[in-house]
């Protein structure tokens, strides 16, 4: 166990000065074997406690080619019939989760992965149906949250590695959003700990230009957000990200980073890279 996880203490006060990183990576990274390799061995090197959350979008949906089940979005949600949801929990919450799990374990950082159905981390909602049926796709609550066991885990120094599963209390697993867990997980532990949220991804932040990596905007509130929404500069997977980023704010996480997974180091040692949320 590191120093600063030793720091803990259950005393609330004394609690919430323990920093926790709640760092999420997306498909991207996760489909690219190098810059998976870079950004383990940098989340390895974190001292402080942390938590990753992993998607996997893209390697379910050509998971799915293969086995011939067809992949459809709306509005950045799979839609998730029944051979959908068998095809996300075996690359999510198997695939994909293990061999992390196996390469985390190699870099020696004791890791357990889990979904939101272990130890009921992460009760869920399934999505009501209303013009859009989205099938097995799962809302959270975050004061519904247990997080109890994660608090255990990051005691014991090991390091919780989530899937983007949750369950719906009546035997269904149900496919979530992974920066939605991860936003959930933060707000639900920043009574606990002073939670950094940081989405890591290909880009170096949010953009202003989105193919130039030199137009970061450092500090972004939700009146620049809505005027650079209005003129298209931000568009697709970054808008429900940032919105989530903006949920986690609201509910009490102590700060939210977006950023590229290379300035991972930079991001967790204050010298910070990437758009601040505020
Ligand atoms: N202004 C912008 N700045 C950064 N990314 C943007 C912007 N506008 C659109 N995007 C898109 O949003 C994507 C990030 O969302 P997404 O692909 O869902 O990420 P992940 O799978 O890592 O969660 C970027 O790869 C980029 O194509
Ligand atoms: C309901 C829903 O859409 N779930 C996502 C979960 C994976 C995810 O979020 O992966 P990325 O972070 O790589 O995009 C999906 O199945 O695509």
């Amino acid at each position: 166990m590191s120093i600063e996880q030793k720091k803990y203490h259950s005393d609330d006060e004394q609690a919430i000065s323990q920093p926790l990183f709640i760092i999420k990576i997306g498909g991207n990274i996760i489909d690219n074997p190098v810059a998976l390799d870079a950004f383990l061995k940098d989340f390895s090197a974190i001292k402080a406690a942390k938590i990753l959350i992993h998607g996997g979008g893209k390697i379910a949906t050509k998971t799915g080619e293969r086995l011939g089940i067809v992949s459809k979005y709306i509005d950045g949600r799979r839609i998730t019939d029944d051979a959908t949801i068998d095809l996300v929990t075996m690359v999510y919450g198997g695939l994909v989760n293990k061999k992390l799990i196996a390469q985390l374990q190699a870099l020696g950082t004791n890791a357990i992965g889990l979904t939101g159905a272990d130890a009921n981390i992460i009760p869920a909602e399934k999505r009501p149906v209303k013009a859009i049926d989205y099938g097995w796709v799962g809302d959270i609550d975050p004061s519904k949250l247990n997080s109890q066991p994660l608090v255990s885990f990051i005691e014991q120094g090991i390091i919780p590695v989530f899937a983007p599963l949750t369950h719906d209390g009546k035997g269904h697993i149900l496919n979530t959003n992974a920066d939605t867990i991860a936003a959930s997980l933060a707000v639900a532990l920043s009574k606990h700990f002073r939670v950094r949220l940081i989405y890591c991804f290909e880009k170096k932040g949010v953009l202003e230009d989105v193919n130039r990596d030199d137009s970061v905007i450092r500090k972004l509130d939700k009146e620049l957000y809505t005027k650079l929404k209005d003129e298209k500069k931000l568009f697709e997977g970054i808008l429900p990200k940032i919105d989530n980023a903006f949920d986690a704010i609201r509910s009490g996480v102590q700060e939210v980073l977006i950023g590229d997974a290379k300035d991972l180091i930079k991001n967790t040692t204050n010298n910070n890279e990437g758009t601040l949320i505020y």
